[in-house]
């Protein structure tokens, strides 16, 4: 059939089915079709369930030529980097193991045709700037010109030391997927008779199949942000014979638990400072061979590490593993239903400003790789608290909570060497009392002072706003609040949360009941972990029993007595031009028995509207500030019989009973 007569999608799906087409044509043409759906997608043409669906419609129907093991007539290798613009792909799945082998890929017709070009030209037709070698001590990559063609700003490549002496053209580049591929195995044979070894896996017979040349990166279509990726994969040169083991898997998803699996195997390949040697000066060993490899990319990682070396040894291994994780792209979620991603600049490439400097270096700790970015960035964006500094003097009375939570919290925090073993502070706090009377205050004013990081989260945001995720949400906030120690998860109208389950409710919210319960309990929570929950509640009486015990801490937040209505007052009054005296201040608090402070402060407010209702309509256009009258004890009169007490007496008995069966006020 002419493909003149066939339209774009008949054309490609030939393409990709038919055995004659090239891996490189095959490869374009399932991209082209990634991309099509994804920017129908993008442009809100295809829904995202209709792209979900093609995604996962066209990977099967074109999974024989995806998967095959022929290296002739399917994509196999050509699949990581084709696809992986498609990042809906099943790039770290297992299915995606590469059948190329260090044996194997030399026979490719492609590699053979290269291979003898470069012996009779003796060019090299990739830039070694793309290309990662390890020579004896030395890295080998593009000298200054091919830092200057390549990768970003801030990358620096070491000059190869017996290298060849002219950088061969970067023509080759870019255009095809096959380049990079077949460019870099040349290279290296090229390179092979000049220097003294080449750490390709074909010189260690014994390891897997599997070198940073075979690496995914070098299959990338630009070939510029692949440097540290690949040499990641190196350890160091411990190993039995004194040679380069390179990261031997050549199946993505174990590449990637290497790649993230955490500061021991990021340790192998990095010393830590202690052990670090100089840059650019690996060890020779007998054979000449590089046993102390690092990329560019890999030392600025290094020195970003040393630079913040107080965050702490388990912090800093963790953040490299996870640096090097974001690299990989590992961060964006994956599957058919996550969200389009441009194919454009990626993200390692996007955080390198032109002054050389990272953008979004916060690191993302090894601890949270379990958790999708997208849940980790909701919790970091909407749960943290920001809001305006709270004293613990603007919290008029309670002085029995106050001095406790201070004990608890506060100097816990500052000096957590002496509150350990019996001493140590207790991981939940329950504030319990009637509406109004200064719990949120609390929380707010522990935000501030406590010096801990500090997550204020409503129940109903975990309930509501996430259904399904909401045990997801809760892992991840504990998992955060452990990264970002010492915290304080405040969890306010905690009863919604944790009240008690009964047969009847919705299964999703017995399950983050449960996932909560089991993280507040020491199962979760290492002992060393400072992590404090403090919820508040005006229904303390309908929270589960397993919650009241993990609470243990149960203070009641009264009504104010007469001295801190008085002080409410007196600090409210203190902001605004009043004239009060003692006298008529104390007829202020005797008239106001049982009043919470929400409600003082709704008297006062009140009381502070009666200097302009006293304004005639005709003067409140022009009355300047100054001219309006200060407030006076008549308005506390006015304002008294309009703002009642809001909590009854009957309320009251309640909170009482309960302070005395499970509270630890005196
Ligand atoms: N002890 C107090 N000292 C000073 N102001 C207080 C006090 N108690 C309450 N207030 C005032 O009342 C307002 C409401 O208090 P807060 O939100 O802390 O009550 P709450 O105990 O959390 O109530 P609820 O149980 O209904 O959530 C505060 O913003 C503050 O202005
Ligand atoms: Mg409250």
């Amino acid at each position: 059939m002419s493909r003149a007569h066939l339209d774009e999608w008949q054309r490609r799906s030939f393409d990709i089915s038919s055995g004659s087409c090239t891996p490189e044509q095959t490869a374009d043409a399932y991209r082209a079709h990634i991309l099509s759906i994804q920017y129908a997608w993008a442009s809100a043409e295809l829904s995202p369930a209709g792209a979900a669906s093609l995604l996962r419609t066209y990977s099967e129907r074109y999974a024989s030529a995806l998967d095959s093991d022929d290296p002739h007539t399917g994509l196999n290798n050509y699949a990581e980097s084709a696809l992986h613009l498609a990042r809906n792909q099943k790039n770290y799945s297992d299915k995606w193991e590469s059948s190329l082998t260090s044996e194997n890929v030399f026979n490719l017709p492609c590699v053979q045709r290269m291979m003898q070009a470069g012996s009779k030209e003796g060019a090299l037709p990739v830039d070694p700037a793309d290309v990662n070698i390890t020579v004896g001590g030395e890295v080998g990559g593009g000298g200054e010109k091919g830092s200057a063609l390549s990768g970003p700003p801030g990358f620096r490549r070491e000059p190869l030391a017996h290298g060849p002496s002219a950088p061969p053209p970067r023509a080759e580049m870019g255009r095809g997927i096959s380049n990079p591929l077949s460019g870099a195995a040349e290279w290296a044979r090229g390179l092979e008779g000049t220097l003294p070894r080449l750490t390709l896996a074909q010189n260690a017979p014994k390891a897997p199949m599997g070198s940073p040349m075979f690496g995914h990166n070098y299959f990338s279509s630009t070939g510029n942000a692949s440097v540290s990726q690949s040499s990641v994969g190196c350890t160091s040169g411990s190993n039995v014979h004194n040679q380069p083991v390179f990261f031997s898997s050549t199946n993505p998803s174990k590449r990637k638990n290497f790649y993230s699996s955490g500061s021991e195997s990021n340790r192998s390949s990095f010393p830590s400072q202690g052990e670090q040697e100089p840059r650019g000066r690996g060890r020779r060993g007998e054979e000449g061979v590089s046993t102390n490899f690092r990329s560019a990319r890999e030392q600025f990682i290094v020195d970003q590490q040393k630079k913040h070396s107080h965050q702490g040894q388990r912090g800093s291994g963790a953040n490299f593993a996870t640096i090097s994780k974001k690299c990989l792209g590992a961060q964006r979620p994956r599957g058919a239903s996550t969200k389009f991603v441009s194919p454009m600049p990626r993200q390692e490439e996007e955080s390198y400003s032109k002054d050389n400097k990272p953008q979004d270096t916060e690191p993302v700790d090894e601890r949270l790789k379990n958790f999708e970015p997208k849940i980790i960035e909701l919790i970091m964006s909407e749960i943290m608290d920001h809001g305006p500094p709270v004293a613990w003097d603007d919290i008029a009375g309670l002085e029995f909570a106050k001095a406790t939570i201070k004990e608890i919290v506060v100097w816990p925090m500052l000096r957590p060497d002496i509150f350990t073993g019996l001493r140590g502070p207790p991981k939940g706090i329950l504030l319990f009392g009637p509406p109004g009377t200064g719990k949120t205050l609390i929380g707010k004013c522990i935000a501030c002072q406590s010096g801990a990081t500090f997550f204020s989260i409503s129940a109903s945001s975990l309930t509501s706003k996430w259904v399904g995720e909401g045990e997801k949400m809760v892992r991840a906030l504990f998992a955060i609040a452990r990264c970002h120690q010492p915290a304080v998860i405040f969890i306010d109208e905690i009863d919604s949360l944790l009240s008690q389950r009964t047969d009847g409710e919705h299964d999703s919210s017995r399950r983050i009941k449960t996932e909560f319960l089991v993280q507040l309990d020491g199962a979760a929570t290492s002992a060393e972990d400072r992590i404090l929950v403090v919820g508040a509640t005006n229904r303390p009486q309908e929270i589960d029993e397993a919650a009241r015990r993990r609470l243990s801490k149960r203070l009641y937040i009264p009504l104010p007595e007469a001295e801190a209505r008085r002080h409410i007052v007196a600090t409210l009054m203190s902001r605004e031009k009043s004239q009060l005296i003692a006298d008529e201040m104390e007829k202020v608090v005797q008239g106001t028995e049982g009043y919470s402070g929400a409600d003082m402060t709704q008297l006062c407010r009140e009381a502070a509207l009666g200097p302009i209702r006293s304004i005639s309509l005709s003067d409140i256009a022009t009355i300047t500030a100054e001219q309006v009258r200060p407030i006076l004890y008549n308005d506390f009169q006015e304002a008294l019989k309009t703002v009642r007490p809001s909590v009854s007496s009957k309320d009251l008995e309640l909170y009482e009973e309960w302070n005395k069966t499970f509270g630890c006020g005196r």
